[in-house]
């Protein structure tokens, strides 16, 4: 007989081994501590990606094609980090590759995740929600955040998924899209340039996924003593980002901040804060 769940239960649902530590790596960091179940569901296992350190370069997909599987372990690696013990990737490791950039030749290639029917993806991970039934439900914006493949078809997936099992005992009572508040996007960004030097160029607060008016925000989750370990996670994902105390860059070298409070907007379900307020607590307003 299985052990019972927590109470309290979120899954979220990514493109690539990295994402969840840039996105959520604070939220999920705290709820672990709080002893919540959280699941990870990461949808390919990173393989197109490029390669940061001189010394991994030979992994890069044009060269040994073996980043996914150094990837599963970065990814692993984060994991402990968050505390987080339930990591997937969705139909096992490789089912779907990663996409590469849009409009790239990737996006065509035989287990390309952008070209994955998305109602047969949809019911792999619905048959996550329906063992693990989450309260709550996290994943990217329409547009995957910024417009990459794999993030557009996680989205998709996710949310064809929560239809899926909508009338079923497991139903998601919450669903949150990541975004960043433009007010503290912009703050960031007039420290990192105060602190200039780090990193060869800085990126644009356009090119950051997921900024939004701050009005649209509808959770704002202060990751404050969980900073630490979202920047440990992210180090560990160390092919794909380097971090410098509270900024990082990608492997285009553009600085941008790295942010320990973490922001959602609620796109299904009801708010459990005050009318006006914004939620301080993913799991306000559900039951057990
Ligand atoms: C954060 C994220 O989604 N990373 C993806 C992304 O990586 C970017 C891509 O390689 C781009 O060409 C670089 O300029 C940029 O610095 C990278 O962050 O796309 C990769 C390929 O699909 C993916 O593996 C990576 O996880
Ligand atoms: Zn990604």
């Amino acid at each position: 007989m299985s052990a019972p769940l927590p109470d309290r239960r979120m899954l979220l649902v990514h493109a690539h081994p990295d994402d969840e530590s840039i996105n959520n790596g604070a939220t999920m960091a705290r709820y672990a501590a709080e002893g919540a179940l959280v699941t990870l569901v990461t949808c390919t296992l990173g393989e197109e990606g490029e390669v940061i350190p001189p010394g991994l370069a030979h992994l890069a997909p044009d060269r040994e094609d073996r980043l996914g599987e150094y990837r599963i372990g970065e990814l692993a690696a984060a994991m402990a980090e968050l505390g987080v013990t339930d990591h997937r990737f969705l139909g096992g490791p490789g089912r779907y590759r990663d996409s590469g950039m849009m409009g790239l030749p990737q996006n065509d290639a035989p287990r390309a995740f952008w070209g994955a029917d998305v109602d047969e993806a949809a019911g792999l991970l619905a048959d996550v929600i329906r063992e693990v039934r989450p309260q709550v439900l996290v994943t990217y914006d329409e547009n995957g955040g910024y417009g990459h493949p794999d993030h557009i078809q996680a989205h998709r997936v996710a949310m064809r998924a929560v239809e899926l099992t909508a009338d079923e005992p497991c139903a998601v009572a919450k669903v949150y899209w990541n975004c960043v508040p433009r007010s503290v996007l912009d703050a960031g960004f007039d420290r990192l340039r105060a602190a200039d030097g780090l990193f060869p160029g800085i990126a644009s607060p356009d090119d950051v996924p997921g900024v939004i008016d701050d009005a649209l925000v509808t959770a704002r989750i202060d990751g404050g003593p969980y900073t630490a370990a979202k920047a440990a996670a992210m180090k560990a994902h160390a092919t794909q980002i380097a971090v410098d105390g509270p900024f990082f860059a990608l492997s285009n070298d553009l600085g941008q901040p790295l942010l320990g409070t973490e922001y959602y907007r609620l796109v299904r379900g009801a708010s459990g804060a005050p009318a006006g307020e914004l939620e301080s607590d993913l799991f306000a307003g559900v039951a057990a």
